[in-house]
């Protein structure tokens, strides 16, 4: 696994606009090296702003979207209307306003769906859905992974000593009884966030700054579910001043 890269960026909307450049050029990167890339996208307040910013970028047809597969790294399991949905926030920010393939973007199941209000069904599908596109028969090598993550270490869904945490063989897992509301939602695991090629793990705010230093610090996963997440090639943290305020100094 790779080890911890850090890059800080003054405030939040500099944050959010420069990891947009950055992903615009990865992706674009990637396409040049294989033909097409596999993003995993974020909820939550930064993962939404970069959206954001790639919509409104000029350079964001450097990206063939015909040839870019999207997935979810969690999904809040509410019905597929609800504002809340990671889903419907990211295609009102980004995925409704480009020519993506839609057979390539790959969603969670919501609350009202094929499953009904059944998390764990929406879950092995979303395990199937991956092991079908997988070299390993399991889950896809992601080329980029973004992640947002909580104050108390949460990332994805998978939260501090909760079942999720320890979860070894499953891919991807229902939710319940989520600290942070919505209660129910469907998540990869720590394993499966382990078989991207690049973790992004992009977060700004005070609120965050002592779980980025103890994740930075490699603090055991199952207290920072954060901590566990890294990427094979590379595991890079991508934050604003405020939430990189707890790390130690390494610069003048
Ligand atoms: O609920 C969630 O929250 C986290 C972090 O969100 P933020 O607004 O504090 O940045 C997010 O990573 C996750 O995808 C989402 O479901």
């Amino acid at each position: 696994m790779s080890a911890a890269e850090v890059v800080v960026h003054r405030d939040a909307d500099l944050l959010a606009a420069a990891t947009a450049a950055r992903l615009i050029t990865r992706i674009a990167d990637v396409q040049a090296e294989q033909g097409s890339a596999s993003v995993v996208l974020t909820g939550g307040g930064t993962g939404i702003a970069i959206l954001e910013q790639v919509r409104h970028s000029p350079a964001r047809d450097a990206i063939d979207w015909a040839k870019l597969d999207l997935y979810w790294g969690d999904e809040r399991f509410l019905p597929a209307a609800d504002d809340e949905r990671n889903e419907k926030q990211a295609r009102e920010a980004l995925l409704d306003h480009v020519p993506l393939d839609p057979a390539r973007v790959h969603p969670m199941a919501p609350a009202d769906g094929e499953f009904g209000a059944d998390p764990d069904a929406a879950a092995d599908a979303y395990a199937r859905l991956l092991a079908g596109s997988a070299s390993d028969g399991w889950v896809p090598v992601f080329d980029i992974t973004l992640l947002g993550l909580g104050g108390e270490g949460h990332t994805a869904s998978v939260f501090p000593d909760s079942p999720a945490v320890h979860e070894r063989e499953r891919s991807v897992i229902a939710v319940r009884d989520s600290p942070k509301p919505p209660p129910t939602r469907v998540s990869l695991t720590l394993p499966a966030i382990r078989r991207s090629a690049e973790v992004w793990l992009v977060t700004g705010g005070a609120a965050k700054a002592d779980a980025v230093a103890l994740a930075v610090a490699g603090a055991p996963e199952a207290q920072l579910p954060v901590a566990g997440a890294r990427g094979a090639r590379r595991t890079l943290w991508l934050l604003d001043e405020a939430a990189a305020a707890a790390l130690p100094r390494t610069r003048p």
